[in-house]
């Protein structure tokens, strides 16, 4: 059995002059969680709908599960949430996935099964309608669930819940990949993507930007120095570990410098700061957020004006 679920290779798709996902190659490995990170209007959701087979390619290739994206073999494989799922409001969370159970050809069975990986076991008889938000979102994971998957395929899963919803999405989708699946999601989020994912593609303007795991895309670790006088500490860091090595930081009226060294130089650096006089307030790593990855990249900020997020 391969060890890579999804592959593309520079998959692309044109809408009129519009390029929306500009020759995209990623691979998702088994059992992780592979966060699909970007702006609104990245191509997140144009990708994903490609590897799903439901948007056909202009050009480029997906392969998943080694074979076509929507070949029957595939799509009995594969559970998704792309856009909110078609549930009827009047019938109750388990009858609405013992229809879909049915139209998948699956037997009831598995249907408290779902409900109970989701934690809504308790909650399976109420309507739909009387759900929360984050009920609602977890009862499309059950969905997606049903006939056990090889993959899931989450589009933007946490959009609209408030902290504790997230919280419970991500203690669920933590323990999907625990049970050997492997989830594939889309987010705005990059804290979220931060917490839950072992891998994470980034994408802007329809572009692969970046692939790898949150600590291969942070970088290297820094120290951060705050020590008194600046000037001389700055000369010593820079004899310590480099000239290119050391940049002062602004921030709110409390300069400091920033080491881009690991935290083994800690000792050395504070020793001969001290040792040269200078008294160090501070010395701990940093590393940077996704935030900043993303910021360096493309020059913009990841972060949507409140509201803009759908
Ligand atoms: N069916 C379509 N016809 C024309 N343009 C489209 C179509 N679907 C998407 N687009 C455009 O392609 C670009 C990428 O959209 P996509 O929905 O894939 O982005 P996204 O990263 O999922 O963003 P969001 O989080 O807002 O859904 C956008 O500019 C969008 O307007």
């Amino acid at each position: 059995m391969t060890d890579t679920i999804v592959r593309t290779d520079a998959l692309s798709k044109r809408y009129g002059d519009r390029l929306a996902v500009d020759s995209v190659s990623l691979t998702v490995r088994r059992g992780e969680v592979y966060g699909f990170l970007g702006p609104n209007g990245a191509g997140k959701t144009t990708t994903l709908r490609m590897v799903l087979g439901l948007v056909r390619p202009t050009s480029g290739r997906a392969v998943v599960l080694g074979d076509a994206p929507g070949s029957p073999p595939v799509v009995a494989r594969v559970g998704a949430l792309v856009e909110g799922p078609g549930f009827y409001p009047y019938l109750s969370g388990r009858d609405n996935l013992r229809v879909m159970a049915r139209y998948q050809r699956l037997d009831d069975r598995g249907v408290d099964a779902v409900l109970d990986r989701v934690d809504l076991r308790s909650r399976g008889g109420d309507r739909y309608s009387r759900y929360s938000l984050g009920m609602k979102q977890r009862l499309g994971v059950a969905a997606a669930l049903l006939g056990d998957p090889d993959l899931l395929v989450l589009d933007e899963p946490t959009n609209g819940l408030d902290p504790a919803g997230m919280a419970d999405m991500r203690a669920l989708l933590v323990d999907v990949a625990a049970g050997g699946q492997t989830v594939v999601l889309s987010s705005h989020l990059l804290a979220e993507v931060q917490e839950v994912c072992d891998r994470v593609g980034v994408i802007a303007g329809g572009r692969l930007l970046a692939e790898g795991t949150v600590a291969e895309l942070r970088g290297a670790t820094a120290v951060l120095l705050r020590a008194r006088p600046l000037d001389l500490a700055l000369a010593v860091a820079m004899r310590v570990s480099g000239d290119d090595a050391v940049e002062v930081v602004h921030g709110g009226g409390d300069d400091a410098l920033r080491v881009h060294a690991g935290p083994e130089l800690i000792p050395q650096l504070t020793r001969e700061l001290v040792g040269a006089g200078v008294d160090v307030l501070e010395a701990r790593t940093v590393e940077r957020s996704l935030e900043e990855v993303f910021l360096a990249m493309t020059g913009a900020p990841m972060t949507q004006p409140a509201g803009s997020a759908r």
